[in-house]
């Protein structure tokens, strides 16, 4: 058997951070040389060897963590939220200094919701109206979620390229809030409700009709196939790439 990747998590002790450090122990081509949690040094991923450090942490603290593992030439995989078109800008830039050293950041890792994404951009140009609601646990600590602010982004920008108009809405809100966070132009509605895991929906109008696009995470099992993928993967995509998408042939 060729060698295993060495791999470090870091937000370890969270809710996504424990499931990748039991999926990575579980995997026979994988090898977990280090754990970092908050009260931790991320000097421990450069003393393990790790080749791969895995990133579920919190929107204040993943940039600065991501930089300082470029900096150490360690390739990253980041779920953690938060990101946006300057932060990403910036490890661009970074990465262009550090030759070999690869950074994917993925606002989803499920591989249904990379799909349900990917379908909504495609279907965007086609329909006059479209909203989306995000619905997760009420432990989230950021509203909209990452992945619905990447899909509205994606259906916004896909609706300018084909020259839709603005999505039609008559409404005069009697209270801030009540139509939801504009994302582009797009419509997004965050639901946080005890028993729900991450879901999301987006709805596509015409006249006389909907396109419902639905996707469900009933456990965070079901990020780990995106992210044992990113993990065997990274290493050998230098640079920059956001979006899993990438990496299922659907980008
Ligand atoms: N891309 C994807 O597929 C997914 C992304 N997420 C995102 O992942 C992030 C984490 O989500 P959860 O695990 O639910 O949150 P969580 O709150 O359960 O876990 C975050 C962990 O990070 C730790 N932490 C805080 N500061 C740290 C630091 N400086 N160094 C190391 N660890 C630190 C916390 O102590 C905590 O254990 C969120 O941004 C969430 O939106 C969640 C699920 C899937
Ligand atoms: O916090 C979560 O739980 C999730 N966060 C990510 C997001 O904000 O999009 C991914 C998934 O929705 C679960």
């Amino acid at each position: 058997m060729s060698e295993r990747i060495r791999v470090a998590v870091l937000g370890a002790a969270g809710r996504m951070g424990a499931t990748v450090v039991r999926a990575v122990e579980d995997a026979p081509d994988l090898h977990l040389v280090a754990t970092v949690d908050a009260d931790g040094d991320l000097s421990a991923v450069v003393e393990a060897g790790a080749q791969v450090a895995v990133d579920f942490t919190v929107p204040a603290v993943t940039e600065g963590n991501v930089h300082a593992l470029v900096d150490a030439g360690v390739h990253v995989v980041v779920g953690t939220t938060g990101w946006d078109e300057e932060s990403l800008a910036r490890v661009r830039d970074h990465l262009a200094d550090r030759p070999g050293v690869g950074v994917l950041v993925a606002p989803n890792f499920a591989l249904g919701a990379v799909l349900a994404m990917a379908f909504a951009a495609k279907a965007a140009r086609w329909f006059e109206s479209v909203e989306v609601i995000e619905l997760h646990h009420p432990d989230k600590v950021d509203a909209p979620s990452g992945t619905a602010r990447h899909t509205a982004s994606a259906i916004a920008a896909a609706r300018a390229a084909a020259g839709l108009a603005a999505v039609p809405d008559a409404t005069t809100q009697a209270l801030d809030g009540a139509r939801g966070a504009d994302v582009d132009g797009v419509r997004v509605h965050s639901v946080r409700l005890r028993g729900l895991v991450a879901h999301e929906e987006i709805l596509l109008g015409n006249a006389g009709e909907q396109l419902t696009i639905r996707h469900d995470s009933f456990d965070r099992v079901s990020f780990m196939p995106g992210v044992l993928l990113a993990v065997r993967q990274v290493g050998s995509r230098p640079g920059l790439t956001v979006g899993l998408d990438h990496l299922l042939d659907l980008a």
